[in-house]
């Protein structure tokens, strides 16, 4: 498979290229998007779900232009969409688009994973094409998204499965960033513990997988919450690039996230949603100068840290 992994070259050489490992978090609440332009639209569609999925897509492609200077890797929460039904879902459809047509990269956070046959099911609606007789049609576009392997081998397999015929690629929980992630993901099953078993699974397919960058469209999602542990992932997963959630609102730096990279600076992506998208909340500018300057700084903190790092 060397070589013939695509995507992940392509990623791995415009994080070189932009000097940009960040992610910038799409996941919209009402509450916090301007009321300028909440007003517009519940001024043309009433308190509905219509009024809000507007105001989401106006607010999305605002922040992706303003960002895209420091960041082209966009990652939509669809959690934050669905709560408004078919119109926020439509939202969400309609974001990942406008990330294609600017050139972004868009990971898609759906967190999925079940029985075989319905994580096919899910690995088809998100990475690859649904097939309608003689047509075969893309229902949502994403490039990665996020899976949950806690059902096992068999519900990781129909994602694997779609990376490799349409070039895609995910991103498997490993440790997360939550405070209560260690309840279940520390607990050892004999000297391993289960995060570190999950580490393993996801080495074993990212070595099937690496590109001539070295790593795989296999990935795994460790918070930068917990460094001790990313900085051992790191060491147990040498081909699989990162993402890494947790910087800002959760408490992450770029101190704690500077583990995950390998000597080149590649390896990982720091995702940041509510310090990016909010931050005109706390400087009272516009929204996306705000958002504009929240990237800038963060991708300047973290390329400054990997520099000290490198000394
Ligand atoms: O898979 C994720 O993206 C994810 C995994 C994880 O361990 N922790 C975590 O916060 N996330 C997601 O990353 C984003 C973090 O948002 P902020 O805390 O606002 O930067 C949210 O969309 C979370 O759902």
């Amino acid at each position: 498979m060397r070589g013939e992994n695509m995507l992940i070259d392509h990623l791995n050489a415009r994080i070189i290229k932009e000097k940009s490992p960040i992610v910038v978090g799409l996941d919209p609440r009402w509450d916090l998007i301007p009321e300028a332009i909440k007003h517009e639209n519940l001024k043309a569609y009433g308190e509905t779900f219509k009024a809000v999925a507007e105001s989401i897509l106006h607010f999305n492609k605002g922040i992706i232009d303003a960002v895209m200077e420091s960041a082209f890797v966009f990652k939509p929460q669809i959690a934050f969409y669905e709560q408004y039904g078919i119109e926020g879902i439509e939202a969400y459809y309609k974001t990942c688009q406008y990330v294609k047509e600017v050139g972004g990269i868009v990971i898609g956070d759906i967190k999925r994973g079940d029985i075989g046959s319905t994580s096919e099911a899910y690995a088809i609606a998100h990475l690859g094409e649904t097939t309608i007789g003689n047509r075969s049609l893309k229902a949502f576009d994403s490039d990665f998204v996020t899976i949950n392997p806690y059902l096992g081998s068999d519900c990781i397999a129909p994602f694997l499965n779609q990376c490799q015929t349409h070039d895609k690629g995910v991103f498997v929980l490993v440790k997360t960033s939550n405070p209560s992630s260690g309840e279940l993901q520390d607990l050892f099953v004999g000297n391993t513990r289960i995060y570190e078993r999950i580490a393993d699974w996801v080495h074993g397919w990212s070595i099937k997988t690496t590109g001539n960058s070295g790593y795989s469209s296999v990935g795994a999602v460790v918070g930068a919450t917990y460094p001790e542990e990313l900085k051992r992932l790191r060491e147990k997963m040498p081909n699989s690039i990162f993402l890494v959630p947790g910087y800002g609102a959760q408490g992450g730096g770029a101190k704690d996230v500077v583990e995950a990279f390998d000597s080149n600076g590649l390896g990982a992506l720091i995702n940041n949603s509510r310090g990016i998208l909010y931050a005109y909340r706390k400087t009272g500018e516009n929204y996306q100068i705000a958002a504009k300057k929240a990237a800038n700084e963060m991708k300047a903190s973290i390329v400054l840290e990997l520099e000290r790092v490198a000394k």
